[in-house]
C-alpha cells in the first residue's frame, strides 16, 4: 500500500481520494504497472526454467478492451469463455490466433464464429462439441487445433463452488472412466479436428502445489497413450489456472513456486516416459488482475446495534463485488483519505442492494467512519466488474487505469439512461 504525505492512498502514482472526486464511485482503479510486472515474474519463471511455454490470460476474470490490448502487449495470448469475450479480444485488436476458447456448452454461434475468425485454439469439453465443431468446421473447411478439456479426478484445496478438476464436474472429459481417451480416439479420426494438446483446469484461488502435481502426472499418461498408441500431434500441455493471490494477511500467495513445482513435475513425468517436453501452457486470471484493482466507494449510512455490531453502507456493494455473497470471500480496507489510521472499532462493510447478503466484509477493523471517507477495498482486480450485475437496476461502476500518476478511463460509468437501453415499452398502455 502507498501513502503519500497528505496520508491519501496512491495507486499508480495517482491519489485515490482525487481519482473518487474526478470519477465518482464506486470507481475500480487498477495499478497497470502491477498488472505488466505480474505478467513479466511469470514470464521470468518460465525463461528461467528454459522450457517452451505459453501464458494465456483468462480474460473471465476481468474482460475489457484495454485489459486485453494490455495483457496481450506484455506477451500473453487470451483465454475466453463466450462468444462475448472472443468478440471483446477480437475487437480490442489481439489476432484470433493468440486466442483459445473454452466453455462447456459453446453454442454453434459461438463456435461457427471462433472457426471463422480463426482462432488458435478451442478447448473441446465434451462429445457432443466434438460432433458439432468437426461438423462445423468440415461445412467450413478449415482445420481446427484442439485441445481436450480432461477432467482429471484432483480436488483442489479450495472454495468447493470454484473447484473444478474433481470427477463430479461439469467440466471436462472424465479421466478415470476413460471418457478422456475415447474423446482422443474420436478425435483422432475427425478429419477437420486437429488434437494439439491437453487441458486441465483444477480450480481457483489455489495456494497448495499438490493438485497441480497430480494432474500433471496423470495428464502425462494420458499424453503418452496420445502419442504412441493414437499418433497425435501433441504438442502442449495446459494446466489452466487457478493461481492463489492475497486477499487479506491470511493468504500467502506462493505462485513463483507453485509455478516452478509445476515445470518440475512436467519435466520429471515426460522424461519418465521419454517424451519431449510439451509446450506448458497456464492460464491465470485472478493473479494477473487481481491483486492489481482497488475499489473505491463513498461511505454513506452507519448504525451500530448495542453489543451486536456496527453496520457501515457504501455506495455499492454485491452489484460491483459479489465474491462475498458468493464465496464467503474475505476483504481487506482502509479509508483511502486517511490511509494510516488506527482502527477504533470493528464496522461490517454493507453494500446498499435490498438483500441481507448484501455485505463486503464482516467484522472490518476500520477507524470509526466519517461523513467524507472514501473506503478502499483492496484485491478487486478480478471477478468482481466481470461479475458485476444491474441488480436493483445500480449501474455498472467506472474503471479507471493509473501509472505513473496518470489516470486513464477504460471503462465508462453506466448511467441510468444506460440501464432502460434495451427496455421498449408497452404500445397499449
Ligand atoms: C478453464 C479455466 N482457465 C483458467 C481460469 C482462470 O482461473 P484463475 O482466475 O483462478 O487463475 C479458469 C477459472 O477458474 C478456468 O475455468
Ligand atoms: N468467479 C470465481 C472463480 C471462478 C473462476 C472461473 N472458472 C471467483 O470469483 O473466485
Amino acid at each position: 500500500m502507498q501513502i503519500g504525505d497528505n496520508h491519501h492512498l496512491y495507486i499508480g502514482g495517482c491519489d485515490a481520494v482525487e481519482l473518487a472526486k474526478s470519477y465518482g464511485t464506486p470507481l475500480i482503479v487498477y495499478d497497470e504497472k502491477l498488472i505488466r510486472t505480474t505478467i513479466q515474474a511469470f514470464h521470468e519463471v518460465f525463461r528461467r526454467a528454459g522450457v517452451p511455454y505459453q501464458i494465456s490470460y483468462a480474460s473471465k476474470a476481468f474482460c475489457t478492451m484495454a485489459m486485453c490490448q494490455l495483457v496481450y502487449q506484455e506477451g500473453c495470448g487470451i483465454d475466453v469463455v463466450s462468444g462475448g469475450e472472443l468478440y471483446t479480444a477480437l475487437e480490442s485488436g489481439v489476432p484470433a490466433s493468440a486466442i483459445h476458447l473454452h466453455g462447456n456448452n459453446k453454442t454453434p454461434d459461438e463456435l461457427g464464429f471462433a472457426v471463422d475468425v480463426g482462432i488458435g485454439a478451442i478447448i473441446v469439453d465434451n462429445f457432443f462439441e466434438i460432433a458439432l465443431l468437426q461438423d462445423i468446421a468440415a461445412k467450413s473447411n478449415r482445420i481446427v487445433d484442439v485441445l481436450i478439456r480432461v477432467a482429471p479426478g484432483v480436488e483442489a484445496h479450495t472454495h468447493e463452488f470454484i473447484a473444478t478438476g474433481g470427477q463430479d464436474s461439469k467440466f471436462g472429459f472424465d479421466l478415470a472412466s476413460d471418457q478422456a481417451h475415447m474423446a482422443l480416439r474420436q478425435l483422432a479420426d475427425a478429419e477437420n479436428l486437429r488434437c494439439v494438446g491437453l487441458h486441465s483446469h483444477i480450480g481457483s484461488q489455489i495456494f497448495d502445489v499438490d493438485g497441480f502435481v497430480v494432474a500433471v502426472e496423470r495428464l502425462a499418461d494420458l499424453y503418452q497413450y496420445g502419442v504412441r498408441e493414437l499418433d497425435l500431434p501433441l504438442t502442449v500441455l495446459n494446466v489452466g489456472g487457478g493461481f492463489g493471490i492475497r486477499y487479506t494477511d491470511e493468504d500467502a500467495p506462493p505462485v513463483a513456486e507453485t509455478l516452478s513445482a509445476i515445470i518440475a513435475a512436467t519435466r520429471q513425468t515426460f522424461e519418465a516416459r521419454e517424451l519431449d517436453f510439451p509446450t506448458l501452457w497456464i492460464e491465470p486470471g485472478r493473479s494477473i488482475a487481481g491483486p492489481a484493482g482497488t475499489t473505491l466507494y463513498q461511505i454513506g449510512s452507519q448504525k451500530r446495534i448495542p453489543g451486536i455490531r456496527n453496520y457501515l453502507a457504501v455506495d455499492g456493494g454485491m452489484t460491483d463485488n459479489p465474491r462475498l455473497a458468493l464465496y464467503g470471500a474475505k476483504y481487506h480496507a482502509v479509508y483511502a483519505n486517511r490511509a494510516d489510521a488506527e482502527p477504533e472499532d470493528t464496522w461490517s462493510v454493507a453494500g446498499k442492494c435490498c438483500e441481507s447478503g448484501d455485505m463486503l466484509i464482516w467484522d472490518a477493523e476500520l477507524p470509526n467512519p466519517k461523513p467524507d471517507d472514501i473506503l478502499a477495498v483492496f484485491a478487486t482486480g478480478a471477478y468482481n466488474y466481470s461479475m458485476a450485475s444491474h441488480y436493483n437496476r445500480i449501474p455498472k461502476p467506472a474503471v479507471v487505469f493509473a501509472r505513473d500518476g496518470v489516470a486513464t478511463v477504460v471503462v465508462e460509468r453506466e448511467t441510468w439512461s444506460d440501464l432502460i437501453r434495451k427496455d421498449r415499452r408497452l404500445a397499449d398502455l
